[in-house]
């Protein structure tokens, strides 16, 4: 049975970083994937825009949508004060199992819940299932064209609060134009774009924010 990439990640990780410290893992990931194959984590350049907007929401409630390895739930994970959790949804259940691993070697284990599942069953769940309130940060890097669908999905389950902030990875590249038509032509919503690059690539990318206005 030959290895999947994401297992040749992890193998690499589980061997060359330092566990329970989860910026070793994060630079470890990053090395692998810029110098050996090419991997969709949001990567360290767009990860920067990720950490400025976790440390300015300061979320006590977050929701991750497209978990992959578990890079980004890693790189949220570690920003989050005690008592604060994240929520990450992936739907591949190869993907998940590497995540759950990759999650627990960085050792942010009880900072992560790991939901198995398309995004589509899950947001319904997470009041009665979950037990959540309201969303303080939400980052969306699950299927482009699940952007807007799961958007209104969370304001129809009621989980946005005035307030809530909404980061989408990969605006441009393989974008997400339905997404930011919908978003910036929304009077709910208020957009910030973050010009950056395709994880790992010259290739052009950017981040949106859209904080909820209530
Ligand atoms: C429906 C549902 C879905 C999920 C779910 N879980 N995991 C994902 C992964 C989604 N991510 C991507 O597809 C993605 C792709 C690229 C890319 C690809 C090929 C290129 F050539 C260039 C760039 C780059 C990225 O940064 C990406 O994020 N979705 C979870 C729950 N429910
Ligand atoms: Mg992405």
């Amino acid at each position: 049975m030959n290895q999947t990439k994401e297992q040749r990640i992890l193998n690499f990780v589980l061997q060359n970083a330092v566990r329970g410290d989860p910026c070793s893992v994060l630079d470890t990931i990053d090395k692998y994937c810029s110098q050996k194959e090419w991997a969709m984590n949001v990567g360290d350049e767009k990860g920067l825009i990720l950490d400025k907007t976790v440390e300015e929401v300061n979320p006590s409630v977050a929701l991750e949508l497209g978990t992959y390895c578990g890079y980004s739930a890693v790189r949220i994970a570690r920003l989050l004060k005690a008592g604060a959790y994240l929520l990450t949804v992936e739907f591949n259940p190869e993907f998940a199992a590497i995540a759950k691993q990759m999650i627990e070697f960085a050792g942010v284990q009880d900072k992560v819940k790991l939901l198995e599942g398309p995004s589509e069953e899950i947001i319904p769940q997470l009041k009665k299932k979950y037990e959540v309130d309201t969303l303080d940060f939400v980052f969306l890097d699950h299927w482009k064209d699940r952007y807007t669908p799961d958007t209104i999905l969370l304001q129809e389950c009621n989980l946005l609060r005035k307030g809530s902030v909404l980061l989408a990875d990969n605006i441009i590249f393989p974008g997400a134009p339905e997404f930011l038509n919908y978003i910036r032509n929304n009077p709910h919503f208020q957009c910030t774009n973050y010009p950056s690059h395709l994880e790992y690539m010259k290739v052009g990318d950017a981040m949106e924010k859209a904080v909820f206005l209530g």
